[in-house]
């Protein structure tokens, strides 16, 4: 609640402006019946068509009045739940992006996407219909029964009875209905993950026939949010009846009562009308309001989730000031080392690990042990080793996507720690193992390290990394990409994130197995091609065949997180039996 007050600080005008709204709207209803009684108490007793015709005109301004202030008040409420709906998503994707994976684990992307999109629409439909349905209730309730006094003391105590008694019962229908809601927002999550899964992932379903294993699942989430939903209704449907009762039975105790009262001269007739319409209106506010705040609980859990995004402290996050100085940058953008000038360039470590450990927090025990090697400007390091052994887990480290354990990761001199994470991963191009496009086309993929890039620096990063096939489709750069790239192939797409990497102009080059699905001679091309265009830059090759990583100017050999071996592909040959191991396997296999 805290975190949507602050949301709604920026619009106190506005609240304001549809409180005043809300007043004249409430007013106008109960002015109409009162004008109405008026007309009927002048006809009875005989007064002329002109005092009638002058509370015909009064009637019609107060309904003027009414309707516009009925009007702006929509208006202005749209508009507001609207703005509101955009800052809290603004602010939740941005706190988003903040986070490290393991934050985001916490959450899970299901769960996530529904509190950015439902959430934040149930919050949004929530405040609009309390501001509409529930805000004029104790207005319409106060107005009304001091109006029902005016006209019969009895009748103002029918009205309140009744009010009571609404209040009474919407107060325990709520109070079931919160833990209801608060299932069906978790179901929901729930069904959204499933969906998620089962959309994704429907070829491997398929492949392995596993389609009626999978629609019990479905048919299980969905199940149970049905159930939910239905319990919700249920509770809907019985407000819904004792509402309809409670209004015909006042109305006919109000016709008993003033039918009596009229009879014996101690009310006028008008009366009759005007007490009927106050208690309709009133009841039918109490009526909408209680739906209304049914979804109430729902709207709290819905902010409570949203906070506990806006709330959650990053694992990962710069330090005051960590602007670095001692970092410029040089005219292409890279950062520039600030080691000491006796050492040359050639001979500063673009990143530099020093006796770096690293534990995910989750585990037992180390991912990455003790590792000390140093990336230099102009050179290649491979990283190979076994699957699961820690290789992707280094590049992630340099990110900063995780922190060290213990030890040190330095980029150029500074510890990553100590870097602002912008300035830290504009200095890196990195290929991910798994290739991935955003929806677009070639070129907006292309630009996206490196917006200024011209068409020229595009092409060549294209030959660079061997996708001379786009030059081939019809529409060249202008070629459509679907969400993932799922309309090119494995080997395409990888192509295309390698270009993607090589259009920025970056000191570190990180390819983590992103030559896996290309053919020797194309992984033979691009190895050369790179070459000449990362001689700027330091090169991080991680690998799962030997052949790629043969010519590296250092091989760091990982086994179960340690390093195994640190040298160049002769050197490991003639000393480290973990890497003859590998390459041994590799020979058998080719
Ligand atoms: N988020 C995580 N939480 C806990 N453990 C993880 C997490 N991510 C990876 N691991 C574990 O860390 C280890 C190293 O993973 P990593 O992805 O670095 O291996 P890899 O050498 O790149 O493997 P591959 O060659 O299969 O890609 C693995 O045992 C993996 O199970």
């Amino acid at each position: 609640m805290r975190y949507f007050l602050q949301f709604l600080k920026p619009y106190r005008k506005t609240c304001i402006l549809i409180f005043l709204t809300v007043l004249l709207d409430v007013a106008g209803a109960l002015l109409v019946p009162t004008v109405t009684a008026n007309m009927l108490n002048l006809a009875a007793a005989g007064s002329g068509i002109t005092p009638i015709l002058h509370q015909g005109l009064i009637m019609l301004i107060i309904s003027l009045l009414a309707g516009f202030g009925a009007l702006t008040g929509s208006f202005l409420c749209a508009r507001l739940s609207a703005r509101l709906g955009r800052d809290m998503r603004v602010a939740v994707y941005k706190k988003s992006l903040t986070f490290s994976a393991a934050d985001f684990e916490r959450f899970g992307t299901a769960s996530m996407v529904t509190r950015t999109l439902n959430d934040i629409n149930s919050i949004q439909s929530a405040f609009v219909m309390c501001v509409q349905m529930v805000l004029p209730v104790p207005v319409m309730c106060i107005l009304g029964i001091l109006f029902a006094f005016r006209i019969h003391p009895y009748m103002g105590y029918l009205v309140t009875a009744v009010v009571i008694l609404l209040l009474t019962a919407g107060f325990f229908i709520i109070r079931r209905a919160a833990p209801i809601f608060e299932r069906l927002q978790r179901f929901l999550d729930r069904v959204n993950t499933v969906l998620r899964e089962n959309i994704t992932g429907v070829r491997v379903i398929r492949a392995f026939g596993k389609e009626t294993h999978e629609e019990g699942r479905m048919g299980r989430s969905f199940m149970d949010y049905a159930q939910s939903a239905i319990q919700a209704n249920r509770l809907f449907a019985a407000l819904d009846s004792i509402a309809t009762l409670a209004i015909n039975l006042s109305v006919a105790a109000i016709l008993y009562t003033g039918g009596n009262l009229a009879g014996s001269g101690a009310m006028e007739i008008g009366g009759i009308t005007a007490v009927t319409e106050y208690a309709i209106w009133i009841l039918f506010y109490i009526m909408m309001a209680q739906m209304v705040v049914i979804m109430v609980p729902k709207a709290l859990v819905c902010m409570e989730r949203m906070a506990e995004i806006l709330s959650l402290e990053p694992e990962i996050q710069d330090k005051p000031g960590a602007l670095s100085p001692s970092l410029p940058s040089d005219q292409e953008g890279r950062l520039c080392s600030p080691a000491p000038a006796s050492v040359t360039e050639n001979e500063t470590p673009v990143v530099s690990f020093s006796d770096a450990t690293f534990r995910f927090p989750d585990a037992d025990e180390d991912t990455l042990s003790h590792l000390t090697f140093q990336c230099k400007k102009g050179t290649t390091t491979a990283i190979i080793g076994g699957t699961g052994s820690g290789k992707s887990t280094i590049a992630k480290l340099i990110l900063r996507f995780h922190d060290v354990t213990a030890g040190q990761i330095s980029l150029l001199g500074t510890d990553v720690r100590d870097l602002p994470q912008k300035e830290l991963r504009d200095s890196i191009a990195y290929v991910p193992q798994k290739a991935w496009l955003f929806s677009g086309t070639i070129e907006d993929n292309l630009r996206y390290g490196n917006p200024d890039a011209s068409r020229e620096e595009l092409l060549c990063a294209l030959d660079t990394a061997q996708s001379g096939f786009v030059r081939q489709l019809p529409d060249g750069l202008s070629s459509h990409v679907a969400q993932g790239g799922t309309n090119f192939s494995g080997g395409q797409k990888q192509r295309l994130s390698i270009a993607r990497a090589l259009a920025k102009k970056a000191d570190l080059y990180i390819f983590d197995d992103s030559f896996s699905a290309l053919d020797a001679k194309t992984d033979a091309a691009l190895r050369h091609a790179l070459k000449e265009a990362t001689k700027e830059a330091a090169v991080l090759i991680i690998a799962q065949k030997v052949s790629t990583i043969l010519h590296a100017d250092q091989i760091l050999v990982l086994e179960d997180g340690k390093a195994a071996g640190l040298g160049t592909h002769a050197d490991l040959m003639e000393r480290c039996p973990v890497y003859k191991d590998i390459v041994r396997s590799q020979m058998r296999d080719a």
